[in-house]
């Protein structure tokens, strides 16, 4: 189809397979991306072609039996023999054994693998290696692996997560993805390889742009030891939208299907009005709306930011990955929690019908929720951007400016919000400002106190990570308002636009406030009385949206074959699209099931028992 962005390619791929997830989504969302940014000029000749082709089809294995957040934890070793140049890849013990990459169980021939890399009797920390698990020509799997899938899980079925181990595997060194870090004595070519590279698998597996290892085993570490996590900080950055997409679907299904429905007479043998008339329906749907479209805009700007600094990144520098990757991580953790919540509100909202298989939203909950989990648990990754925000904090209080996105923070919190009836825009960046910068410094002096009266750095941070986690969340909302606000603020869009999405946008920020309350109003900020003046406004939000609530969610223009679903259909024939799926369900394909010969009968008609073993035997 010629489409060259990455992220239009995967979206392109999961429409044309809309009800199943790919079993090759690995290969192309984290395998390709991660030979195209971690591989030497060498090893991407070498691989790409092959990888492109459909000949090399591989996934990401990294997460274990036994550890999955903490990546220095995990126990596959790649032990580097000078004598033959080669790395042994080893899974010691039964929690070293590689569990849940997609893709692996039975769809794969090729994996990066991450293992701690030891080399001249020392540990080097995990570092990424190519391994071919089975054979090129029939499939079959390769000696000294053991791989296999992992069992049902609560979605993804047709995504085969597998397990795998290394009995003293050996690979080239020049397996070792080498980018940024080396080992060995190399070629002076070899020098390129950016960041770090080693080697009893060929050496030349080792996937060295970050590192490498030297044909004697010397071991050159990457400019900065997190390059290596960069395939993980690249999915982080488009899972934002990938949420965003599911919870917009999830919306269309769910508005549109509230305006076909109809239930209750409004008043004793009056019209019964469309469901999406109801108040109670707007507050739980509206939201979710404006949502939706908050988090799209917050995927594009943070695939963008990821773009811009992997370019700087080619270029050697590397100032802007700490900001990259609290941005990634936590919006990644926020978007997926706001989307996977807001879903489920949005299969409650079709009533029984929400329930069946028929409305699509099963499947668009089971592909979303994992998000919370893979690349990277989302507490965790909300406790990686409190560390980032942590860090601002004392650079303000040491008077240094902090880039943009964080200015806000260490401002003087002895502020009032200026609120009022009409509910500015402004004012409510302030209030999320305002929000955020108290919940950061409360965490900081939760910290501070907790060392000041004796306790270690990490016992500390445990007895705030509460305070850390609500931090880093009220700084990811932030984001989301203020970046919403300017994207509506922006030049390009026509005025009728600008009315109506700024509705949709106040509407965000708004709801926002009031489902957090308590966080605004603890030290006064908001007066009982501005809290008045948002509610009225986010009541008022709603009617001004109503007449739009359906154009709105057209707007996303996902095709009925995307959504697959009978209640979100563009032409609205719900009641016969739901008929015609309940007809050609397996089960009304004959009259009697067979159940009824081997289990019914028995008890309807015990005397005609011996009939129904005769059928059971057939
Ligand atoms: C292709 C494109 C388009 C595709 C579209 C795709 C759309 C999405 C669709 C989804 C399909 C995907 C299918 C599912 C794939 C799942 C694959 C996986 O789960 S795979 C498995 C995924 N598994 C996971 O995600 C595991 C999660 N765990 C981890 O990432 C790490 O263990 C950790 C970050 C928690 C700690 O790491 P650790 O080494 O212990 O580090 P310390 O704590 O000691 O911190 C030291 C310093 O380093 C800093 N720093 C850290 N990271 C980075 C970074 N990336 N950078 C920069 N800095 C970073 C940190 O802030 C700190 O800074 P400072 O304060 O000192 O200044
Ligand atoms: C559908 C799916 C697909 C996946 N695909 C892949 C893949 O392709 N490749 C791959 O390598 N992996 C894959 N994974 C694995 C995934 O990346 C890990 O499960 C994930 O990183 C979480 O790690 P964990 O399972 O070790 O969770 P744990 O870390 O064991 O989390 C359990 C609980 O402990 C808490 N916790 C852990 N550490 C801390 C901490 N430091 N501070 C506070 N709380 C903490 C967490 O918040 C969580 O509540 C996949 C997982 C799923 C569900």
């Amino acid at each position: 189809m010629g489409i060259t962005d990455m992220q239009e390619a995967f979206y392109y791929r999961e429409c044309a397979a809309a009800h199943e997830n790919s079993p090759l989504g690995l290969h192309y969302a984290m395998f390709l991306p991660t030979i195209n940014k971690q591989a030497t000029p060498e090893q991407k000749k070498k691989w790409l072609p092959l990888a492109e082709n459909y000949k090399m089809i591989g996934t990401y294995a990294q997460t274990e039996l036994g550890h999955g957040t903490f990546i220095r934890g995990l126990e596959t070793t790649a032990t580097y023999d000078p004598k033959t140049k080669e790395f042994i890849l080893d899974s010691p013990t039964l929690t070293s054994k590689k569990y849940w990459p997609g893709c692996l169980g039975k769809t794969s021939n090729h994996c990066v693998v991450m293992a701690q890399l030891y080399t001249q009797g020392k540990s080097h920390g995990p570092h990424m290696f190519m391994v071919q698990i089975r054979s090129m020509e029939d499939h079959s799997v390769l000696p000294g692996i053991e791989v296999g899938v992992i069992g049902n899980k609560f979605g993804y079925g047709t995504n085969d997560n597998g397990f795998l181990s290394f009995d003293k595997l050996r690979i080239p060194r020049e397996n070792m993805l080498m980018r940024y870090s080396q080992v060995g004595r190399i070629p002076r070519e070899n020098m390129l390889m950016r960041y770090s590279q080693v080697s009893r698998i060929p050496r030349e597996n080792m996937l060295m742009r970050y590192s490498q290892v030297h044909e004697d085993g010397t071991y050159v570490k990457p400019q900065n030891a997190k390059l290596a996590y960069g395939s993980m900080v690249l999915i982080r950055s488009s899972i934002v939208s990938d949420a965003a997409r599911g919870l917009a679907q999830a919306c269309v299904i769910s508005i549109r299907y509230s305006a076909v429905r109809r239930q209750t007479e409004a008043y004793p043998g009056g019209e019964e009005p469309q469901i999406l008339d109801y108040q109670t329906q707007q507050y739980r749907l509206f939201p979710l709306l404006a949502s939706a479209y908050s988090l799209q805009l917050a995927g594009k700007y943070v695939f963008n930011t990821y773009l811009e600094v992997n370019d700087q990144i080619e270029k050697g520098n590397l100032e802007s990955m700490p900001e990259l990757h609290a941005l990634s991580a936590g919006l990644k953790a926020f978007s997926t929690y706001e989307a996977s919540a807001g879903i489920e509100v949005c299969r409650i909202c079709c009533g029984g019908h929400g329930y069946s298989q028929a409305s699509g939203l099963p499947k668009i909950y089971v592909d979303v929720v994992p998000g919370c989990t893979y690349e990277g648990e989302n507490t965790v990754m909300m406790l990686q951007t409190a560390r980032y925000l942590m860090k601002c904090y004392s650079r303000a209080k040491q008077g240094q400016k902090l880039p943009g996105f964080v200015q806000y923070i260490g401002q003087n919190l002895n502020k009032k919000s200026c609120m009022s009836e009409e509910v500015a825009l402004g004012c409510l960046v302030m209030a999320y400002e305002h929000r955020a910068a108290r919940l950061v410094e409360a965490a900081a002096m939760r910290m501070q106190s907790l060392i000041q009266g004796g306790k270690k750095q990490h016992e500390a941070w445990n007895g705030s990570s509460v305070q850390l986690f609500w931090a880093a969340k009220a700084h990811c909302h932030l984001f989301c308002v203020k970046n919403f606000v300017d994207a509506i603020q922006a030049k390009s869009l026509s005025s009728k636009t600008v009315t109506v999405m700024k509705s949709v946008c106040q509407l965000y920020g708004v709801h926002g406030i009031l489902e957090n309350l308590g966080e605004f109003m603890q030290d006064g900020f908001f007066s009982g009385e501005q809290v008045g003046y948002l509610q009225r406004k986010m009541l008022a939000l709603f009617e001004n949206i109503r007449p739009n609530a359906v154009a709105l969610v057209d707007a996303f223009d996902y095709p009925d074959m995307v959504l697959g679903s009978c209640l979100g259909r563009y032409d609205g024939q719900v009641y016969q699209a739901l008929y015609d799926y309940a007809k050609s369900a397996p089960m009304n394909q004959t009259e009697i099931h067979s159940t009824y010969y081997k289990h019914l009968k028995p008890l309807i008609n015990p005397e005609t028992t011996s009939d129904a073993m005769q059928f059971a035997k057939l």
